[in-house]
């Protein structure tokens, strides 16, 4: 157990760490975090704590019910919101919530982020879901719970698969994507972002801009993430890539 624990932190860590690298936040506005299902541990950033100072060490580690189990510091205070998107999708290990300035942009308008082209194709299959915003009561019962069921009831109620459109964008507030890793939760949330921008180009080009074919959308996700995606090289060699 304590080996698995040495890698969790360490991996975690790193995610963390590349949010500044991909400038995704800006102070301590974003957290990383990764699951052991069969240790039934959840390991996350601490709770306000600027970047310059985490360490492997530093990661909280806790349970599903978000009880500490090993670390002094207190976990970020999103824990809530990644436990429930942990236990409503049993196939995702990694969860990362950013700040990041145009997906917030969209958050804040209320809109999805639509599918417009080949770059969200490549990695979401289809258009990437607002949440509705969460109501009065919801944010005094337990703000960071009810985020979590609003995103899972967002994408139970539009019937969307969550291991095909990996992120949301939460009304209001900001995105939330996930991957079978920390490490590839982050690389969602680098696309997201981007998308975000380029979708906000796109729409200040031609605000009547339509989503992109369907078809198009099929070719580009399904020979990278299809049943027999092909993409790329048969070993893994790039260092960046899924
Ligand atoms: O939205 C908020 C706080 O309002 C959070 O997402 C913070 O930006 C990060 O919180 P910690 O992980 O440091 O608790």
């Amino acid at each position: 157990m304590t080996n698995q624990l040495t890698e969790i932190r360490k991996r975690v860590y790193e995610a963390n760490i590349s949010l500044q690298e991909h400038n995704l936040i800006k102070f301590t506005w974003g957290n990383v975090s990764e699951i052991d299902r069969q240790l039934g541990l959840i390991v996350i950033k601490p709770s306000g704590v600027a970047y310059d100072k985490l360490t492997p060490e530093n990661m909280v580690v806790v349970d599903i019910n978000g009880n500490v189990i090993e670390g002094d510091l207190n976990p970020s205070s999103d824990l809530p919101t990644h436990i429930e998107l942990y236990k409503a999708w049993p196939e995702i290990g990694g969860i990362v919530h950013t700040h990041s300035t145009e997906a917030v942009g969209w958050a804040q308008a209320g809109y999805d982020i639509p599918y417009l082209g080949t770059t969200h194709a490549d990695y979401f299959y289809g258009s990437i879901p607002c949440t509705r915003a969460l109501t009065e009561e919801e944010v005094e019962h337990s703000y960071e719970k009810e985020t979590g069921t609003v995103i899972v009831e967002t994408f139970d109620e539009r019937n969307l698969n969550p291991m095909t459109i990996p992120g949301v964008v939460v009304r209001n507030h900001g995105p939330f994507t996930w991957g079978k890793n920390a490490k590839q939760a982050i690389y969602h949330a680098v696309v997201l972002e981007e998308v975000a921008k380029m979708n906000r180009f796109t729409k200040q080009i031609n605000h009547n801009a339509k989503l992109a074919p369907q078809y198009i959308m099929d070719k580009h996700y399904l020979r990278k993430h299809g049943a027999n995606a092909y993409y790329g090289q048969k070993e893994k060699i790039c260092k960046n890539d899924k």
